[in-house]
């Protein structure tokens, strides 16, 4: 039912514009050539050239996705797109650079329709944050562009303060407050283009800042993944056999409310199909699908602050009662 290969990490680089991402984005390849991983990319921009997909080249495979925004209009491609890229390229790490005026959680969301085609995990959000910009926008303090920005912070799993060469000492200071105000949860590091001292952790090592984890692969063969990070959290679960819909139904009305989506594909024990499930603030819809070509039983929780142990308990217990039924 589900691929064996194990997952490939993703991770999605966000920040407004102008604020380093490409510049980001070289460092990460840069990083992945002198360690022998091979990267893939999805890059979107707003208008018709991609500009920076030229300035990086033709060695590594890339997806451009352009006239739009990965958030709105093409969602639903993304996933699609994802697919795609791992079917065609195997890489061993996935980039996706949002363009800046995206909004991350929507684009989270269409990283997740991705885990129902191929065995992926997003282990990241890295936030590159233009610091001149971000006090300049905080002291004026509304608009649509600043809400956007925080939205961005709020969701990172890894903030850069980038263009500390641009601040001075106290303002630098004052910064750091402002964003560890908006995300109390992923470390702040202090950047000059994005320089960073240590990527290890996209070998799968720790973020920094974090607890070394005891998956060194961050992934769990026998089907389950929670994330590293406590704010916003992605629960993946490729479910390992059929589960009893009412068993079901009962655990998405009783999912706390710091759960806001959850999505996925379902092979029921009591009903002869298979179901595309979307749970979203307290509403749940299923429609009966009959997929065409291989896709994933997968179930696929984005929250912030919740208790991700116990949903994977719930999970277990969940496909241990089906066997029974
Ligand atoms: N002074 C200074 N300039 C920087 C720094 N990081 C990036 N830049 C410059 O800022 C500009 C934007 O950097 P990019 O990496 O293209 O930013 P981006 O977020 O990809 O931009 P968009 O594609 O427009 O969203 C470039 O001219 C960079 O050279 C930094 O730390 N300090």
């Amino acid at each position: 039912m589900n691929e064996n290969r194990q997952a490939t990490p993703v991770f999605l680089l966000s920040g407004f514009l102008g604020s380093g991402k490409t510049t980001l984005l070289r460092r990460l390849l840069d990083y992945c050539k002198a360690a022998g991983l091979q990267p893939a990319v999805i890059m979107n921009e707003l208008g018709d050239a991609n500009l920076d997909g030229q300035l990086l080249g033709g060695e590594v495979p890339m997806a451009e996705m352009l006239s739009g925004c990965i958030c709105c209009t093409i969602r639903g491609d993304l996933g699609l797109e994802i697919g795609r890229l791992i079917d065609e390229h195997r890489p061993d790490i996935v980039f996706i650079e949002s363009t800046g005026a995206a909004n991350p959680m929507e684009t989270l969301d269409g990283v997740t329709d991705a885990a129902m085609y191929k065995a992926i995990e997003l282990r990241g959000v890295i936030t590159v944050v233009d610091g001149p910009e971000l006090l300049e926008r905080g002291r004026r303090g509304k608009g649509r562009t600043y809400k956007l920005m925080r939205e961005q912070i709020r969701c990172a799993t890894l903030l850069l303060l980038n263009k500390a060469d641009k601040l001075e000492p106290e303002q630098l200071v004052e910064a750091q407050q402002q964003l560890r105000e908006l995300n109390a949860h992923a470390p702040v590091t202090a950047t000059v283009r994005c320089a960073i001292d240590d990527w290890s952790w996209l070998d799968g090592h720790a973020m920094p800042g974090r607890p070394t984890r005891n998956r060194p692969s961050g992934h769990d063969e026998a089907g389950g993944h929670s994330h590293a990070h406590d704010h916003v959290m992605v629960v993946t679960h490729y479910w390992r056999r059929p589960i009893s819909s009412t068993a079901f139904e009962a655990l998405l009305a009783r999912l706390p409310d710091e759960i806001y989506r959850a999505k996925g594909i379902v092979t029921f024990s009591d009903t002869p199909s298979r179901f595309l499930f979307q749970y979203a603030y307290k509403e749940s819809d299923f429609i009966r699908i009959e997929p065409q070509g291989q896709v994933n039983d997968v179930a696929v929780f984005i929250g912030e602050h919740f208790d991700k142990d116990e949903l994977m308990r719930e999970l277990e217990r969940l496909e241990d009662t089906g066997e029974q039924a």
